[in-house]
């Protein structure tokens, strides 16, 4: 088969196979082929996978940040050479446009190598002055064992977004991957291995949910990032609690995106095309609820239909094609029952709306206007292409609806007006929020979500606190008083 690696999993760094393991197959979704198979971790994987990441822990975490951090950063040069042929493997992994994959994939994981291997020598705690010459200094310090769990729509930049920043910290990590994008960490890992990184220091074991389970409830593990839906954030969430685990959630949006009239037109409409047709729509900040001011609604309507009309659907591997298909047909089957409930529902039907007559798991670009706050595709996380647009009257209307969601990962406004820009965010209930564009993730900044969207921030230097810990250290410098 085309992209059959080596093995399915890669622990103490080399490939590990175990055929006992419930098979995975690994679907192209622009043909339905399938390209590889592997097989889910069995316990004594699991087994390994933890021994070795325990076991490499301390050295790694007693070399010095420089040291951890030039590995980093050579992994990163190392997939900026690779750019091309991690991003094929993305590609048939997703179904995103290689388009997409070339600028958005490897480079963002390259970005988050570099950018945590060079924070990594300047980690530190701090000094604390007290009465009578007393101090009291911190100490920064690795928490162990992380293990990383991902979902399917970012393989390669979830794979190095939770690898990075633990590594740097001096954890070594345990990454399982989405049991339908098994292939791009695999190529992290030897990545990693390449540029220096100890065996153990980064290890993938395969599985569905049962997998990720057990590493989750494992004593060993001291930490455990997720990315993935709601409902298993809390399940995950939960298993964590129970052995006080560190964790960081980053789940499932609603967000809204709201233009007012005053917006650039032309801005506002590729904000939203950013933020709802990308990656087929399966990004989890996606402004799915486009709240659009009535005065300009029809010009909005009239726009976004010609814009989306040039979108080239194809071949994902065609460099010219900008849209591709749908991760699964269980996605795409799903996507299509929320189209149907917003044609039930009353929902006007603005274009797309239907699968493409070719093999592969094609939806088009779909759009419903006149939506309204009760609708099931207003409400509900589709994670497909589907946009729904929602009138509104006045600015106080309008935030009262945007909030008006369990979910809080993210939130974008369109507008001239500045001061209403920095007024709109401030009452956004989300934790990452865009003026006048929509869906950058740069590593410089933090990245998550709020309410049922997520616990904790990825990348920037905020992440450095969610992989480490401080130790307090009171020193005194006079005699000790006892009262007796
Ligand atoms: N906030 C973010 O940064 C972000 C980024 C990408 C995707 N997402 C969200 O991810 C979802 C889509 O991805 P998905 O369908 O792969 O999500 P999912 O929740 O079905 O699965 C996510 C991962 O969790 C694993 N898993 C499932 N049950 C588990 C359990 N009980 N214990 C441990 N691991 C378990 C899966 O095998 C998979 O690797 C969407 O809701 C999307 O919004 C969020
Ligand atoms: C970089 N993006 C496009 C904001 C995606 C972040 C991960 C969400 O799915």
């Amino acid at each position: 088969m085309k992209f059959q690696p080596k093995a399915s999993h890669f622990i103490d760094g080399a490939y590990v196979e175990d055929t006992a393991g419930a098979p995975i197959d690994v679907v192209y979704p622009a043909t339905g082929e399938v390209i590889a198979r592997l097989h889910s971790a069995t316990p004594e994987i699991v087994e390994r996978a933890l021994l070795s990441a325990k076991a490499a822990q301390k050295a790694w975490a007693a070399m010095t940040g420089t040291e951890r951090g030039r590995i980093l950063r050579r992994a990163a040069d190392i997939m900026r050479e690779r750019n091309h042929e991690l991003s094929v493997i993305e590609t048939h992994d997703t179904g995103k446009p290689i388009q997409e994959t070339t600028v958005a994939d490897a480079t963002s994981g390259a970005d988050a190598l570099e950018y945590f291997g060079g924070l990594a020598g300047s980690l530190t705690g701090e000094h604390i002055p007290l009465a009578g010459g007393d101090f009291v200094y911190t100490v920064r310090e690795a928490l162990g064992v992380c293990v990383g769990i991902g979902a399917w729509n970012y393989p390669t930049q979830i794979a190095c977004w939770k690898g990075a920043p633990a590594l740097a910290c001096g954890n070594t990590m345990i990454f399982k991957p989405s049991e339908t994008t098994p292939l791009a960490a695999l190529q992290v890992a030897e990545i990693l291995v390449e540029a220096g990184a100890p065996n153990g220091v980064y290890n993938v074991v395969q599985g569905y949910g049962e997998v990720g389970a057990a590493l989750v409830t494992d004593p060993r593990v001291a930490k455990v990032s997720l990315t993935g839906s709601v409902p298993t954030g809390r399940k995950v969430y939960a298993a964590a609690a129970v052995g006080m685990k560190h964790v960081t959630m980053e789940l499932g949006g609603k967000s809204p995106l709201i233009v007012f009239d005053d917006a650039d037109l032309e801005n506002a409409v590729s904000g939203a095309i950013l933020g709802n047709f990308y990656a087929s729509g399966q990004v989890c900040s996606n402004g799915t609820r486009v709240f659009v001011q009535k005065r300009i609604k029809a010009a909005f309507l009239k726009r976004l239909s010609e814009r989306l009309s040039l979108a080239k659907i194809g071949d994902p591997m065609d460099p010219e094609v900008s849209f591709g298909p749908m991760v699964s047909a269980r996605q795409m089957e799903i996507v299509k029952g929320y189209v149907a409930r917003g044609i039930a529902e009353g929902a006007r039907l603005v274009c797309g709306g239907g699968r493409l007559d070719r093999p592969g798991f094609y939806l088009q670009p779909t759009v419903f206007a006149d939506v309204t706050d009760g609708m099931t595709i207003a409400r509900e996380e589709i994670f497909g292409p589907v946009m729904a647009v929602l009138d509104f009257a006045t600015e106080a209307e309008v935030m009262e609806r945007a909030n008006s969601t369990e979910f809080g990962l993210a939130a974008g406004v369109f507008t001239r007006d500045l001061t209403r820009a920095h007024r709109v965010v401030k009452a956004f209930e989300a934790g990452t929020c865009y003026i006048n564009t929509y869906n950058l993730a740069p590593v410089e900044a933090p990245f998550g979500g709020s309410k049922m969207s997520g616990v904790g921030r990825e990348n920037s230097k905020l992440a450095i606190n969610h992989y480490s810990e401080l130790k307090t250290v009171y020193v005194s410098m006079n005699d000790v008083q006892a009262p007796y």
